[in-house]
């Protein structure tokens, strides 16, 4: 860990932030300094509209601020999208439209924009005709 220049931490968002903040104490202790992660570059991947860190009987609440966004390291990232899906462009033909709509569709549900609706007093969300089965 000494002599590491670059840490890659892919599927972060659902790790707990102390995971993290323990990575950052270690290194800036290992490396005798101050720079976050120890002057360590860090690169994090991951999409918060997936799975959050899993909380034991935890509440909303108590797995939001258990997210890396609610860690003091989280001012200091710096932010980049990535735009394009490259999942859909490996398709061709009639699959690719379906494919479309159903990345469209799972970027709703990750931005709460689908429609929710009750069932048997669930929140449930209705999946695309082509992906449900009875
Ligand atoms: N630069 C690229 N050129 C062509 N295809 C790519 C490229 N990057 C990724 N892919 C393809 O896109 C698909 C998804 O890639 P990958 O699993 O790395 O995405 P991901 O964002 O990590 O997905 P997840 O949300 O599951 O973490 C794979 O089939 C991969 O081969």
């Amino acid at each position: 860990m000494m002599a590491c220049r670059l840490v890659v931490w892919d599927e972060a968002p659902m790790m707990h932030k102390h995971a993290l903040e323990s990575v950052d104490r270690t290194l800036r202790d290992l490396r005798t300094s101050d720079a976050l992660f120890g002057g360590v570059t860090v690169v994090l991947g991951g999409n918060f509209r997936q799975v959050l860190p899993v909380v034991r009987r935890g509440s909303r609440a108590k797995i939001v601020s258990a997210s890396l966004k609610y860690s003091y390291l989280w001012k200091d990232a710096k932010i980049h999208h990535l735009t394009k899906n490259m999942r859909v462009m490996g398709f061709e033909g009639s699959d690719v439209t379906e494919q479309i709509e159903f990345a469209e569709f799972l970027l709703r549900v990750g931005d709460g924009k689908e429609e929710i609706v009750i069932r048997h007093g669930l929140e449930s969300i209705c999946l695309p005709e082509n992906v449900s089965r009875d």
